[in-house]
């Protein structure tokens, strides 16, 4: 307990060993006087100040995607059950078990659990694994005094009954709330001021020459004593006290009283009495093939729940299709105009099977980084689990997509009605749609913002599109930048569609005989005429799947990368 900024959160997560990247921390965490190691996040249970959930899940199936992610994998799927309906019923959550979770206040969205019910749904998920030891950080914050006293009365009988422990973190406890801690840890400037019992603590105080009024609550009466403001005024100060002392007098203070000795004695006996065995650690977390198949099937879920995400970015696709598709009816035909026609629509397929599948995937990234962060923290899954699932995740939705889009534009526009030309184009469709979500995760994880993200990113995109085949002869690149063409995802796809629609057609139309030299008589013509190669489709497709895996190897080691960085 502390004044606000006392750094109660920053000691909750150094003791359960999840402190934020940036944080030092020095000494040992004993647990019974055992060093614990980064291990402890999977034998506790951590809720954190603010909530962050998958707002489409109902309150009961993120509870049973959480069992499947955290409980031992040991626990039958009726102990999982039974454990989370005592849980919805001991939390009072059993009316709510089927209602969406909503969205976080910042989201802008309405959230449909309320604030006291969204605490104790993280409350429900913190004590899923059983866990003997519990940390909580400011679990009262924006409640009540009466329901936050109720909330930790609850949270004290779930942790008696399985005879485990809770650290919470208070701020301004009512008289009924602070009367249900059995010792308090007093803290102010990132100081332990004092430990003990509440009695305890009064008399530590008074000892030091503070006078509690009569008007105000214990709990009002410790904070007082912790300000660390000074009045300029006497008058202007509500408080009661006789004088301020500064913390690190109090704390100096503390450590020569009897209190601390008392600690120092009981810290020593538990060290001689309670040494754990290895016995204690008996915890075996599902297996990592097991947490990514739950993560896939919790995002598959979320995905179709989430209209944003995914309907209305197919019905956005099949009007681009069926906008830019009319343009074309009728147009295409085997003559000069119908070349040009032809290579506008191959360009629209490229392009938009680039560029919409790799914003949305730059988006679901950091969309989704502070969720991963407390469950990656809670020892929940790996960085590898959660990065393979989002690829399978989106991958299907954005390969429907670019199916619908290449398959609506292809038949307005009139391509070759033919089905290899068909299944070669589309085949491409779905190499470059994956080269695009593969690049998009890379540059997500690769910088520390999508701005600046971005910035880096539509340079490449240029690059690629400009050296494509598209805008320029790739036989007029200069030698200095000739290479790049090589480099060009764009050109590998747009080449292998060109090949798809021209290969083996035999007759174009010249419409003025005198101008036939001029002409492209055949596919063949226009397939030089862009310095393509027929023959170049397999090794186009091994081009593209040695993008995809690249993209995907180098995304991974950014994105493990800013984890160890942050976490
Ligand atoms: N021992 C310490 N040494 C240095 N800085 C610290 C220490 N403890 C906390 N801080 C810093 O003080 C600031 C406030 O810490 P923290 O958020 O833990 O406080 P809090 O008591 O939980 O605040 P609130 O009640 O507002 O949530 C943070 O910037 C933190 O990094």
């Amino acid at each position: 307990m502390g004044p606000s900024g006392a750094g109660k959160s920053t000691i909750l997560s150094a003791l359960a060993r999840r402190s934020p990247g940036g944080v030092v921390v020095t000494g040992d965490v004993r647990l019974n006087g055992r060093v614990v190691d980064d291990s402890i996040r999977k034998i506790t249970g951590y809720m954190y100040q603010e909530d962050y959930f998958m707002t489409v899940l109902t309150v009961k199936e993120h509870l049973r995607y959480m069992a499947r992610l955290k409980m031992d994998r040991r626990t039958t799927q009726l102990k999982r059950e039974h454990r989370i309906t005592t849980l919805l019923q001991v939390l009072s959550l059993t009316s709510v078990a089927d209602s969406r979770i909503g969205g976080l206040a910042s989201d802008g969205e309405k959230g449909i659990l309320s604030g006291g019910e969204k605490k104790r749904l993280s409350f429900a998920t913190a004590c899923l694994t059983l866990p003997q030891l519990l940390f909580v950080d400011e679990p009262t914050s924006g409640l009540d005094s009466f329901t936050a006293a109720r909330l930790v009365s609850v949270m004290k009988s779930i942790v008696l009954s399985t005879g485990a422990s809770m650290i919470a973190t208070i701020h301004q406890p009512s008289p009924e709330t602070l009367a249900m801690f059995s010792s308090i840890i007093l803290v102010a400037e990132g100081r332990m001021v004092f430990s003990g019992t509440t009695d305890e603590a009064l008399h530590f105080f008074q000892d030091c020459g503070f006078k509690m009024s009569k008007m105000i609550t214990e709990g009002e009466f410790l904070l007082e004593c912790l300000a660390t403001e000074r009045y300029t005024d006497e008058k202007q100060s509500t408080s009661k006290l006789k004088r301020k002392i500064p913390v690190r007098k109090l704390a100096a203070s503390f450590e020569a009283s009897k209190y601390y000795s008392g600690i120092e004695d009981t810290i020593h006996l538990y060290e001689q009495e309670n040494q754990l065995n290895s016995s204690d650690f008996n915890y075996k977390e599902p297996f990592w093939i097991v947490k990514l198949f739950w993560l896939i099937v919790r995002g598959i879920l979320e995905l179709f729940r989430n209209p944003n995400v995914q309907w209305i970015r197919i019905g956005q696709k099949l009007l681009i299709a069926w906008t830019a598709g009319v343009c074309y009816i009728g147009t295409i035909e085997l003559d000069q105009k119908g070349v040009q026609d032809v290579q506008g629509v191959l360009f629209l397929l490229v392009t938009e099977n680039v560029f919409a599948p790799m914003y949305a995937v730059m988006a679901v990234f950091p969309k989704e980084y502070p969720q991963f962060v407390r469950e990656y923290r809670n020892g929940a899954y790996s960085p590898s689990a959660y990065f393979l699932s989002k690829m399978f995740v989106i991958g299907p939705g954005a390969i429907l997509e670019a199916f619908l889009f290449t398959t609506l534009l292809y038949v307005l526009a009139g391509l070759r009605y033919e089905l290899e030309p068909y299944l070669i184009t589309t085949a491409f469709t779905f190499l470059c749609i994956n080269v695009a979500t593969s690049c998009g995760a890379l540059f997500a994880n690769a910088f520390s913002s999508i701005p600046v993200a971005m910035m880096y990113l539509l340079p490449v995109e240029y690059v690629s599109m400009v050296t494509s085949g598209i805008f320029m002869k790739l036989s007029s690149l200069p030698w200095m930048t000739s290479w790049l063409q090589y480099v060009s995802w764009f050109m590998y796809t747009y080449e292998s569609m060109c090949v798809a629609q021209w290969r083996g057609v035999e007759n174009i139309t010249c419409p003025i005989e005198e101008l036939r030299a001029t002409c492209l008589l055949n596919g063949e013509e226009v397939l030089e005429h862009y310095d393509f190669s027929a023959n170049h489709l397999i090794r186009n497709a091994v081009a593209l799947l040695i993008f995809c895996a690249l993209f995907q190897i180098v995304g991974f080691y950014c994105f493990v990368r800013k984890v160890k960085r942050e976490l």
